[in-house]
């Protein structure tokens, strides 16, 4: 099954909502309309911005989407601070991010906690953008691949074959992100294949087909090519060159196999 490229474009916590207009605009206006049959483009801004992109993407018709990068495990409530899969879905969210390495170490997210949050999102409508990657130790231990597979399942235990046919993955090794050390094409299709065949198991070969694996870590214009030109590596999940749009126009359009 042929799987159209997905590019995500993770701005973390970067731009308040009139940079992202100005970003968003920059980059849908650069990008030739054909691109989009080819590519999925995608920006996840930070909550703040997400009602003005909205907005920007509605009123001018753009054929990029837009997600969050985090939702609250929670329906509703008294749980101050949380943003829940409800509100990201009145917003026209397509994506949300959940189980960033950012997230798991810095808010010691379990793969429970990730795995009830891609359940929240899916309930609404929302594709879980569900990441998963190995720190430098395990790396250099040379059991990459084991762990990220066990992470996986253990990230999206008990969901059906229906719901897994919505996610997309994301391998973003931790020691690649915003290091400039990005893995080489082949350490991303090794990983990237790993989760496919993970998934075959746990919900049958057709579904595996057809759900979109990102690679994420130091994606830029110059490696995302050889990247994604894997036969495994659907798309990449793109933080620091997210936020130039340039970059970003640049990696949308190599993925859509032509030049800017
Ligand atoms: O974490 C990432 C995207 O989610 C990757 O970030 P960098 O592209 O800045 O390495």
């Amino acid at each position: 099954m042929a799987r159209k490229p997905l590019i995500a474009g993770n701005w973390k916590m970067n731009l308040n909502h009139l940079e992202a207009i100005a970003l968003v605009q920059k980059v849908a206006f650069s990008l030739p309309a054909k691109y989009f049959e080819k590519v999925d483009v995608t920006v996840i801004p930070p909550f703040t911005d997400i009602r003005s992109v909205q907005t920007l993407v509605e009123g001018d018709k753009l054929l990029l989407t837009y997600g969050a990068q985090d939702v609250s495990q929670h329906e509703s409530g008294a749980y101050t601070g949380e943003i829940s899969a409800a509100m990201l879905a009145k917003l026209g969210c397509t994506y949300v991010v959940v189980g960033h390495s950012e997230r798991r170490t810095l808010h010691a997210e379990t793969d429970e906690v990730v795995l009830a949050k891609a359940k929240k999102a899916l309930e609404h409508g929302i594709t879980p953008i569900v990441c998963i990657g190995e720190g430098l130790e395990v790396r250099e231990q040379g059991d990459h691949v084991s762990y990220c597979v066990d992470q996986l399942r253990a990230s999206l235990a008990g969901l059906s074959a229906d719901d897994l046919a919505k996610i997309v993955v994301a391998y973003e090794p931790v020691w690649a992100i915003g290091t400039g050390k990005v893995a080489t094409p082949a350490d991303a299709q090794e990983v990237c294949a790993a989760v496919r065949s993970a998934l075959a198991d746990l919900a049958g070969a057709d579904v595996a087909a057809g759900v979109r694996i990102l690679y994420g870590g130091s994606v830029s214009s110059k490696n995302v090519g050889d990247i994604v030109g894997r036969a495994d590596v659907d798309g990449a999940l793109v933080g620091g060159a997210s936020l130039k749009a340039d970059d970003f126009a640049t990696l949308s359009a190599i993925a859509a196999g032509g030049p800017l």
